[in-house]
């Protein structure tokens, strides 16, 4: 079932045009990510999926309400953490969080959500002093207090280390669990490899790809390159002629051959028939970071 319904929206400012045409659906406890070079326009894609934007044209549902029309209903039931969230340096966790949970009807418990998040011990600690990684799990809770069923959590991980990145990974599939639906908008190949079930790539306005990580990275996987030193000469003939291969090269002792994904099996059989081990063999494939590059023709 689709929880979020965006179609051909587009948004400008003056001259600038944002968003150009966006389209595309979450489904229900998806995690679904939007990644894209800077100024592509993800952020503002979220902006108007809350409400906070109001678009100059397209339609968006997100369950089942307008945006625009019906913000206030909207709020209810889905948490945002937005880009570079801040709040004042004196308030405590404990009071952001008694804060936040007035504007619910039904809000969550504040002391099971904070042990949930692993940040129990900071609730007396004031805004200012807590770590980048203790205020994103803040950013989170504030997000999911209203018990919501949209998480839409923009650039969650910018300027966190490679362990704080992680645990915030993990609680983000934590909130999956809890069945709720999660809008990702992020920088990170791996972040958006390693989480999301779909993902969006967005470039200057528009929707270039949309696929699993898996997918998106087979659209440019059909090239393989492995590379190793035989155990004795190769007839190089052979294995050009087999139809799996695209191209036999050298570099320095290593032989290298391209060709398309059962490449592999159809090197290694030639190679055993002819008794030649493959040393120090390594495999390229393409992954969402290629694919990226290909798809946006961007390098980043
Ligand atoms: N309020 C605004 N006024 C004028 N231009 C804006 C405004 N908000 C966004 N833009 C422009 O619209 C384009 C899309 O911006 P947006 O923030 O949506 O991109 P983004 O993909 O989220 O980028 P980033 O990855 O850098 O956060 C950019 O060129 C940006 O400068």
């Amino acid at each position: 079932m689709s929880v979020i319904a965006i179609s051909n929206l587009r948004k400008t400012y003056g001259d600038k045009v944002a968003v150009e045409d966006v389209s595309f659906t979450v489904e229900e406890g998806e995690i679904f990510g939007i990644l894209g070079p800077n100024g592509a326009g993800k952020t503002t894609t979220v902006e108007c999926m809350i409400g906070l934007t109001k678009p100059d044209g397209g339609t968006l549902e997100v369950l089942g309400l307008n945006p625009v029309r019906q913000q206030q209903a909207l709020t209810k039931y889905v948490g945002v953490q937005l880009q570079e969230a801040s709040l004042p340096d004196k308030m405590t966790v404990a009071e952001a969080m008694e804060l936040y949970s007035s504007f619910y009807d039904d809000p969550a418990d504040i002391d099971e959500l904070l042990q949930d998040l692993g940040i129990q011990d900071s609730a007396k600690t004031r805004f200012a002093k807590l770590s980048g990684g203790q205020k994103q799990r803040l950013s989170i809770a504030l997000a999911l207090i209203g018990q919501p069923r949209i998480a839409v959590l923009d650039e969650l991980t910018t300027g966190l280390d490679p362990v704080a990145r992680r645990e915030t990974w993990s609680l983000i599939e934590r909130m999956r669990d809890r069945g709720v639906t999660i809008v990702l908008v992020t920088h990170f190949m791996e972040e958006a490899e390693h989480l999301c079930d779909r993902i969006a790539i967005i470039d200057a306005g528009r929707v270039v790809a949309l696929d699993t990580p898996a997918g998106l990275a087979m659209q440019v996987a059909a090239e393989q390159t492995m590379r190793f030193i035989p155990s004795a000469p190769v007839d190089e003939a052979a294995l050009k002629a087999l139809p799996e291969v695209t191209s036999v090269s050298h570099d320095g002792d290593h032989l290298v051959i391209a060709g398309n994904d059962t490449v592999i099996q159809a090197v290694m059989g030639v190679l055993a028939r002819n008794n030649i081990v493959a040393g120090q063999l390594r495999v390229d494939q393409a992954d969402l970071d290629d694919a990226f590059v290909a798809i946006t023709g961007k390098n980043r």
